[in-house]
Parts: structure tokens; C-alpha cells; sequence
């Protein structure tokens, strides 16, 4: 059930590969704007820090590269949405939905969207930015053969998610190859066109 709380809530969708610099642009948009930035993979990784019995059947989803559960990931954006609300209106929601079917449940159930912003680049940048991450992140999921399987899992689930908001005008294209400033240099552009501030 959408909750009156979220009424005022304007969503961001930030989608684009993994390893395509989502997580660095919204660092920089949130430094800027003051926005809320949410990631559904981070809220993911910290249930499955928390060691609970959810948290230990997500880690074995994750580690094939495969998506878990709607709900799962539904309820915990809403619960921590719902913390954040008061701050600020604006909502980066990074690397969610997923699929089509999480997009339309979460519009039902939380929030419009109110743009989606989109990072594009190759894949063989992202999987050279991702193997140079593994180096360092620590992620179970940088390494070559689960980025190989992530990167399928985006083609054949997110995109279609990227067509259906770009029909509806909803999308917010950005090449996302060329260095952290100059994408959000390209970031910043966008959301002056559209009155995001
Ligand atoms: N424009 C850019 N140029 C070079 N490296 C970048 C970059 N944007 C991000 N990176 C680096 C930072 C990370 O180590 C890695 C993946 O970035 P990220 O923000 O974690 O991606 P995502 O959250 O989309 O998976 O690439
Ligand atoms: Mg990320």
C-alpha cells in the first residue's frame, strides 16, 4: 500500500550497468543537491552483513549474480524511504527496478517516478571499471566470471525497464564513458533542464 507520507517523494530511477558509475554519480549528486540516495544493492549487502537468516539466503542469490526477491527488496527501499521522506523530496533510487515488474510494483505500492537517469556505457569499460573495483571492494561479486553473468542479467532484465520509461519521455540519457567530472559535469545539464534541484 503507497503510504501518505510518500506522496511528496520525487523519485530519481538511476539505472545503468554495473560497474557503469552509478554509485560515484550519486556520491556527487547527493554532495550537490542534498538529495536521498538509496541503493538497493547497498540496503542488500547490509541485511546480509546483519548475519539474519534473510540475510544468508540473499548472499547465495547474490553470489550467482541473480536478483532477489521483489518484495524483499520492495520493503526495505519503502522502510528506509520512509526514514528520509522529511529531508529532502528527492529520492536517487541506484540500481532499482531491476526488472519491469519492480518499477510498475514500486509505482503502485511507493512512489511515482519522476525521471530515470540512465548511464551509458560499454561493456568492456564496465568490466574493466568492475575488475578494478574487485581489487579493492572487497565484493564477492567482482570478480570475472559474476560480472560476466551481471552484465547478461542487465541486458536482459533492465533494459526493457529503460525502453518502457524512455516511451513515456522518462529517461535522462547519459554517455557515462568519460571521466567522473565530465559525466556529472553532463548530470548537472540534465537536471537544469528539467527544473531538478
Ligand atoms: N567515469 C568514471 N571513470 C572511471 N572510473 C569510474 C567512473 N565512474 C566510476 N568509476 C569507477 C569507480 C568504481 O571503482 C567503478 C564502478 O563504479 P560504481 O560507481 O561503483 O558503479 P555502479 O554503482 O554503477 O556499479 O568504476
Ligand atoms: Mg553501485
Amino acid at each position: 500500500m503507497a503510504d501518505a507520507k510518500l506522496k511528496k517523494a520525487k523519485v530519481i530511477f538511476v539505472l545503468g550497468g554495473p560497474g557503469s558509475g552509478k554509485g560515484t554519480q550519486c556520491e556527487k549528486i547527493v554532495a550537490k543537491y542534498g538529495f536521498n540516495h538509496l541503493s538497493s544493492g547497498d540496503l542488500l549487502r547490509a541485511e546480509v552483513e546483519s548475519g539474519s537468516p534473510r540475510g544468508k539466503e540473499l548472499q547465495a542469490i547474490m553470489e550467482k549474480g541473480e536478483l532477489v526477491s521483489l518484495e524483499i527488496v520492495l520493503a526495505l527501499i519503502k522502510d528506509a524511504m520512509l526514514k528520509l521522506v522529511d529531508k529532502s523530496p528527492y529520492f536517487l533510487i541506484d540500481g532499482y527496478p531491476r526488472e519491469l515488474e519492480q518499477g510498475t510494483r514500486f509505482e503502485a505500492e511507493v512512489a511515482g517516478c519522476h525521471v530515470v537517469l540512465y548511464f551509458e556505457v560499454t561493456e568492456e569499460v564496465m568490466k574493466q571499471r568492475l575488475l578494478k573495483r574487485g581489487e579493492t571492494s572487497g565484493r564477492a561479486d567482482d570478480n570475472e566470471d559474476t560480472i560476466l553473468q551481471r552484465l547478461r542479467t542487465f541486458t536482459s532484465k533492465t533494459e526493457p525497464v529503460i525502453k518502457h520509461y524512455a516511451d513515456k519521455g522518462k529517461v535522462i540519457k547519459v554517455n557515462a564513458s568519460g571521466t567522473i567530472d565530465e559525466v556529472f559535469g553532463v548530470v548537472q545539464q540534465e537536471f537544469a533542464k528539467r527544473e531538478i534541484k
